[in-house]
């Protein structure tokens, strides 16, 4: 038996399936564990055999004890709730011609350089508030789409619990941490028992998650009611299920709402601020995507979707698909479960076994990237367009096939999140010069323990890059102007 890491399994994994083959079979406390390393293995174990493939572990501590076991990626694969939850995500955000969510995406990504370019100005040369700030887009982004709330720029009260209770999303779920993950029992230990610390972690997570679930949608039926509700995802399904709704059908969509939310904000916030720790270690990529930019937009205007829709920046287009190969979020996935026995290769499978597709293995797989330890957006590019591809069919494999998942589990919200991503890089470089403090380079390593990995916090400097990016930033309000729909003086208690 192969001892199960407890944090950072993506790396021992890779390992395993490096030096074993790209299926390793572990075993903790009996359970089988299954890691594919491949994009084959993975295509043929939970696409291929997605019907028996698709079902989740139970999470004792994510899902029975912090709260989040009615959320989508935690449902079982038979709970006639995922297909509803996966329908509704699908119409909202599934197709590539979902351009209402443009307007969201790219009204946002301009408050976030306006807002990093005011804590510029009042002295934030490192960067230190950068996080909070990606995070505040994530957050807003997914408010605004799932309860059409607008969040204030600073202090919103509705962001301070949404970024509260997603960052014990990726924690509570991270599987081998969590002893009462495999003896379900400890949970009823009583909390004067030693090592029990848990139990108490569990109930102040559990209370960020019941205020996320209940108050956003609290706040759309009281707008519903006097009448100003913006059009929403919440509004919508709470419109279609009319004044006789039941609670049962009301706890549905809290927790299709919650569960886009709990899934989308922190990936999202992850991917942005690895793309600032790779354009510090990368000034060559930067240069190139930053003049890429000057070029089609001559300092005229910020980069908008259609830019990306009309491909006129390639080489942005392919600094983002590096950047999710290089970083992936989810890198261990979300594990799925077997519900019927399986053969795979000559090897049985067995029913309950848990099924790893080691994301981050899979997209440093050098017969599919060469040299995969290397940042370098022109794998994906031809040498036509200044990339190392002889021809079109030497481009390398698009990631974006890898890190979003496998089979009927993949993610939902791939497209808002590559739209999110895509914004975020393309508006950044357009205006901003990032660079790293001398002698202090962060390491793209360095991350953060959980099923979501952040890079650890790290220092850099942002500077505007020239007077016409100066002048582009200063066109932007001050203050957010749509932000009038924000209900609640500051300090409201949202139950009054
Ligand atoms: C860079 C951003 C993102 C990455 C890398 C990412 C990646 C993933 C991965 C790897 C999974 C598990 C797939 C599997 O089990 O095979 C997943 C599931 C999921 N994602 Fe995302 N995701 C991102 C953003 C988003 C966004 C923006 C949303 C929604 C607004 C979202 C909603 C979900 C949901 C609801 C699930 C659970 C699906 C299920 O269990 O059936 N994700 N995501």
């Amino acid at each position: 038996m192969l001892d199960m890491p407890k944090y950072f399994e993506w790396f021992t994994y890779h390992e395993w399936t490096q030096k074993y083959g790209d299926v390793a079979h572990i075993s903790v406390f009996g359970q089988p564990i299954i890691v594919l390393g491949s994009h084959a293995a993975s295509t043929d174990v939970l696409v291929r055999k997605a019907a028996i493939s698709s079902d989740r572990p139970v999470f004792t501590m994510g899902g029975k004890m912090v709260g989040w076991d009615n959320a989508m990626p935690l449902l079982q694969y038979h709970d006639r709730r995922l297909k509803k939850m996966r329908r509704i995500s699908g119409l909202l955000m599934g197709t590539r011609s979902s351009t209402h969510l443009w307007d969201v995406e790219e009204h946002l990504t301009r408050r976030l350089i306006k807002k990093i370019y005011n804590d510029m100005q009042v002295g934030d040369s490192e960067g230190r508030k950068l996080p909070d700030r990606i995070r505040w887009l994530a957050a807003a982004i997914i408010l605004r789409i799932t309860h059409g709330y607008a969040a204030a720029d600073e202090d919103d009260p509705l962001v301070n619990i949404a970024t509260e209770a997603m960052k014990t999303f990726g924690q509570s779920v991270e599987p081998g941490v969590w002893a009462v993950d495999f003896i379900p029992a400890l949970r009823h230990l009583p909390s004067w028992f030693p090592f029990t610390n848990f139990q108490k972690i569990s109930r102040e997570w559990s209370s960020h998650v019941d205020a996320l679930s209940q108050t956003p949608l609290d706040f759309v039926k009281k707008q519903m009611s006097v009448g100003t509700a913006p059009f929403s995802l919440a509004r919508a399904l709470l419109d279609q299920a009319g004044p006789d709704m039941d609670p049962q059908e009301e706890f549905e969509i809290k927790w299709t709402t919650t569960s886009l939310y709990g899934a989308g904000a922190d990936t999202t916030a992850a991917q942005i601020y690895f793309f600032f720790l790779l354009m510090i270690l990368h000034p060559e990529v930067q240069r190139r995507a930053q003049s890429e930019l000057d070029k089609v937009l001559c300092g005229e205007r910020l980069p908008s979707l259609r830019d990306r829709q009309d491909g006129v920046l390639p080489y942005v287009d392919v600094l983002v698909k590096e950047l999710i190969r290089f970083s992936p979020v989810v890198p261990a996935n979300t594990p799925h479960v077997m519900t019927e026995e399986a053969e795979y290769r000559g090897w049985r499978i067995p029913k309950g076994a848990i099924v790893i597709a080691n994301l981050w293995g899979i997209s440093r797989d050098p017969l599919m990237y060469p040299n995969p330890d290397i940042f370098r957006p022109e794998r994906f590019l031809t040498k036509a367009q200044g990339g190392d591809c002889e021809t079109v069919e030497d481009i390398q494999f698009d990631p974006a096939k890898i890190i979003f998942g496998y089979g009927r589990r993949s993610c939902p919200g791939q497209i808002l999140a590559e739209l999110s991503v895509w914004s975020a890089v393309a508006l950044c470089l357009a205006v901003f010069q990032i660079d790293g403090v001398k002698g202090e380079e962060p390491s793209p390593y360095d991350q953060e323990p959980g099923i979501i990995t952040h890079p650890k916090a790290f220092k850099c400097r942002i500077s505007v890059r020239s007077t016409q990016a100066q002048e582009l930033l200063n066109s932007i309000p001050d203050h957010d102007v749509t932000a009038w729909m924000h209900p609640w003086p500051k300090k409201s208690t949202f139950n009054e």
